[in-house]
């Protein structure tokens, strides 16, 4: 990403506490002048002031992206903070809060609405992105790019499919530390260390991670561990009868959650 245009003309993030600044650490790191960029929230963290941002001061009158990272509960309260910039992309990545929400309260707006994870913080994002009707081709090019300095990113047809992202990549980096959790867990109860048993479940996580990305099959990968009769198959054998169905209520349930979001 270049970022000569978006410094030039500054960049304002209202709300920046986990998702906010896992971004922004990926920004940094990717060229985003520290001083080009203007962050409205009460509670900085202490990263943040380290970071030479500048913090609740006036932001610039037009800056080329303003990302909105706030709670969803704390939207109608924070919007307002926004009422006088124009010629700006907005860029939201709250759960569940609607792009009606943000129109009725900021008029007429050039608006993407994405659903980003955490794992922006290493460059290692999934951001899914789709633009209301105000938004042009330019506008949803910008956003890929400037998302997409942080991972992934993936655009969607409709605005009904962003509960359902939500509830697999939005939410799945929690999904996966517990099962690193777990795993850990049960390591220790066969009689492991702590320590070693976490080791060994983080980078079985991570590895088996990285060879996913190889875009191999996954049950063509989870069948390469599984000798016939042998120890994955016996394990397996227990999970395959439990995780589908936990999954699929896992997912449905923070889908759920994110429409309810919507009021
Ligand atoms: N944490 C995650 O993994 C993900 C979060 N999101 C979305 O990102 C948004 C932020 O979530 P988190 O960063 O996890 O929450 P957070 O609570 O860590 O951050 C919210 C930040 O907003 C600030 N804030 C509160 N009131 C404000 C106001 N009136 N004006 C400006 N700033 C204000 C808080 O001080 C805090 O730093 C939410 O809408 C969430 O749905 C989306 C994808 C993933
Ligand atoms: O838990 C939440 O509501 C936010 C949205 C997706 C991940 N964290």
């Amino acid at each position: 990403m270049d970022f000569t245009d978006i410094n030039r003309r500054g960049v304002v993030l209202l709300g920046c506490g986990k998702m906010g600044s896992a971004m922004l650490a990926g920004w940094l790191e990717g060229g985003l002048a520290p001083a080009s960029v203007t962050v409205i929230d009460p509670a900085p963290s202490d990263w943040l002031r380290s970071t030479g941002v500048v913090l609740n001061a006036d932001p610039p009158a037009a800056p080329a992206v303003t990302l909105i990272a706030v709670k969803p509960q704390m939207m109608g309260e924070a919007l307002p903070a926004l009422r006088g910039l124009s010629d700006t992309l907005f860029v939201t990545v709250a759960a569940g809060t609607p792009i009606a929400a943000y129109e009725a309260a900021l008029g007429e707006i050039r608006l993407v609405r994405a659903m980003p994870n955490t794992p922006a913080a290493v460059g290692r994002g999934i951001t899914a992105i789709v633009g209301n009707g105000a938004a042009t081709a330019a506008d949803l090019d910008l956003a890929e790019g400037f998302l997409g300095a942080v991972g992934e990113v993936v655009r969607l047809d409709a605005e009904a499919q962003v509960d359902a992202v939500t509830g697999v990549s939005g939410s799945g980096p929690a999904y996966v530390f517990h099962m690193i959790e777990t795993m850990a867990a049960a390591g220790e109860a066969e009689g492991l260390s702590r320590e070693l048993a976490l080791r060994l479940a983080r980078a079985t996580v991570a590895g088996a991670g990285a060879l996913a990305m190889t875009g191999e099959d996954p049950a063509r990968l989870r069948e390469n561990v599984t000798s016939p009769n042998g120890t994955t198959q016996a394990g397996l054998e227990v999970l395959m009868a439990e995780l589908p169905d936990l999954m699929a209520r896992t997912v449905a349930a923070a889908a759920r959650r994110s429409r309810e979001l919507a009021g």
